[in-house]
């Protein structure tokens, strides 16, 4: 029955600064929350899974730039391209910068993992994989304004990468000093990142509807980094990988991308 007619009735929608409140307020299921990374912070991790974590995480370090090359893609402003391309380059690298994949790179070296097998990415589960390709998929089908805002969850990075810096050299002091590269770097990127995410959150959600849109994409992107740990967690601390009942051998698969299915085409 609709005899109600209140309902009917659009909702008003926050205030900018409660419409802030209600993102920062997602920070509560954040992944810095998940136990892994709460193992991880307090140096209960062994060493191989340590190297699962950065093997896996690997892969999210890959797809992030072509997740900002699909956005770019959808995205009809040249001034919000100009502002977004640098997070391409902060990833790629350019001229004056070797780039975050090449300083993950540096990370997996100095946990004892080579840069072929990160390359490769024969670690990578399943599980992992799905979440990751989950948020770059997203981001190909979504306008350029809610890709940016499945961006967020980098509102809450900057406490994830100094609570590393800060807690690894005393727990891992086998871990070389050139492994924190990475987590120095994307200090300063992540909050240049979530000014301008949030600039584009907050000019764009001006309905109650938009709002309430919007935080469900950013609960969207928490599942897909939670996810990603929940696969880690079987595999690594529960001793579950994919197929353990089976076989002790990695046989999941290693992507199904264009870029394999070219080469596999280019051998025949
Ligand atoms: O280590 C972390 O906890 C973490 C989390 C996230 C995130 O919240 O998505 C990013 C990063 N790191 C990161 O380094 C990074 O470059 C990045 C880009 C993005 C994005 O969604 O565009 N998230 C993240």
């Amino acid at each position: 029955m609709l005899s109600n007619t209140s309902s009917l009735e659009p909702t008003a929608p926050l205030t900018q600064q409660a419409f802030k409140e209600a993102l920062m307020a997602k920070g509560q299921f954040y992944h810095l929350h998940h136990p892994f990374q709460q193992a991880m912070a307090k140096g209960e991790l062994s060493r191989a899974q340590l190297q699962g974590w950065v093997a896996n995480r690997f892969y999210y370090q890959l797809m992030i730039p072509q997740k900002d090359a699909a956005l770019l893609a959808n995205c009809p402003d040249a001034a919000v391209r100009r502002q977004w391309v640098q997070r391409l380059l902060d990833h790629d690298g350019d001229q004056d910068d070797e780039g975050g994949i090449e300083a993950w790179i540096a990370l997996g070296q100095a946990v004892g993992l080579t840069r072929e097998e990160l390359v490769a990415q024969e670690h990578v589960l399943p599980g992992v994989r799905f979440a990751v390709d989950a948020y770059l998929n997203f981001v190909r089908q979504a306008s350029w304004e809610e890709a940016a805002i499945s961006s967020l969850t980098e509102l809450f990075a900057p406490e994830a990468h100094q609570s590393r810096l800060d807690t690894w050299p005393t727990h891992y002091p086998w871990i070389d000093e050139q492994g924190y590269r990475y987590f120095r770097k994307r200090l300063s990127e992540a909050r240049r990142d979530v000014d301008h995410g949030l600039e584009i959150a907050l000019e764009v959600c001006t309905t109650a509807a938009r709002q309430a849109r919007s935080l469900e994409i950013l609960q969207f992107k928490l599942d897909v980094l939670w996810s990603m740990l929940d696969a880690m967690t079987l595999a690594y601390q529960l001793d579950r990988p994919p197929y353990h009942t089976v076989t002790n051998k990695r046989v999941y698969h290693r992507g199904l991308g264009t870029r394999s299915l070219k080469g596999a085409l280019n051998e025949a």
